[in-house]
């Protein structure tokens, strides 16, 4: 991409679950559609373009070219890829506390497979044993290992790390670090969003192009089932010792809210 006037975006279902999001020129990771797709940039059109170069509109000078595939981050051979074709590209990662982050990414399947089984038989084989790490939505809170992988080819220069957290408790003040990162001017900030309460999010006050208020979609802010404190807590102890080593390796001194659980829905 080269220099700060070109930036492509990913997620980490973020993760987003957003476990993670990546951005650069073309780029990765579980994320975040957060950023432009509510409140869109003056200078970062969105593009929802597959990630191959050719099919991505031409980015003239000035703009920043996002590109958002949050399975980028979990993905091997995405960071080869990716450095091989702009190893200047800057890459966004959204991360959450992986304990809350399996659990959205649990309620997402349910939401399209009732029927499926509890958290925990899914998240420990044979519903009591180790935890099992083949199951994507345990897989992808390993931040650390899949940064092990990204770092093989990026310096942790070229990464910004945004928590999912605190793009709800503090949208602003996150988008400035974002816009920072980009060598954006501070456009987006307080003035811009409202929290919502009765959706637990914030909302943008006006959407561009129409002035009116926009919030995140229905399968945002989706219930979550409620999972046994036991459950949450064998799997944050599972974690902890990865986290720490995420921390370490982005030298980020706050750690996630351990928001084990968040709304809930009982039947
Ligand atoms: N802008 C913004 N700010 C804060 N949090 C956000 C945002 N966009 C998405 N989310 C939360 O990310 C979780 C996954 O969202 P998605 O359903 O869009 O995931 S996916 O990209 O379709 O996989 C999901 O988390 P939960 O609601 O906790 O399940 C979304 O609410």
């Amino acid at each position: 991409m080269g220099g700060p006037g070109r930036v492509g975006k990913g997620e980490a279902q973020l993760p987003c679950r957003f476990g993670a999001s990546l951005a650069g020129e073309v780029s990765t990771g579980p994320g975040s559609d957060l950023v432009w797709e509510e409140g869109q940039h003056p200078l970062t059109p969105p593009l929802h373009t597959p990630s191959r170069r050719s099919l991505m509109p031409r980015t003239l000078d000035g703009q920043i070219t996002l590109e958002k595939t949050p399975s980028y981050f979990v993905t091997r051979e995405a960071p080869r890829r990716i450095h091989s074709m702009s190893p200047a590209t800057k890459l966004i990662v959204v991360v959450r506390n992986p304990v809350t982050r399996a659990i959205s990414d649990y309620a997402q399947t349910l939401s399209k497979t009732p029927g499926l089984p509890s958290f925990g038989a899914l998240a420990f084989r044979r519903g009591l044993g180790p935890v099992d790490t083949a199951w994507s939505a345990v897989r992808i809170g390993l931040y650390a290992q899949h940064l092990d992988n990204w770092l093989r080819y990026f310096p942790l220069s070229r990464f910004l790390f945004v928590s999912g957290e605190r793009l709800v408790s503090d949208p602003a003040g996150e988008l400035g670090r974002v816009q920072d990162f980009l060598g954006l001017k501070r456009v987006v900030t307080d003035k811009h969003f409202y929290f919502n309460a009765t959706k637990g999010f914030p909302c943008l006050k006006k959407a561009q192009g129409s002035g009116r208020p926009r919030c995140l979609g229905k399968s945002k802010g989706r219930p979550h089932p409620r999972v046994p404190e036991s459950v949450v807590q064998r799997l944050r102890a599972f974690y902890r010792p990865f986290n720490r080593k995420f921390y370490q390796m982005t030298g980020q001194s706050r750690p996630w809210a351990h928001a084990g659980q968040r709304k809930i829905f009982t039947k």
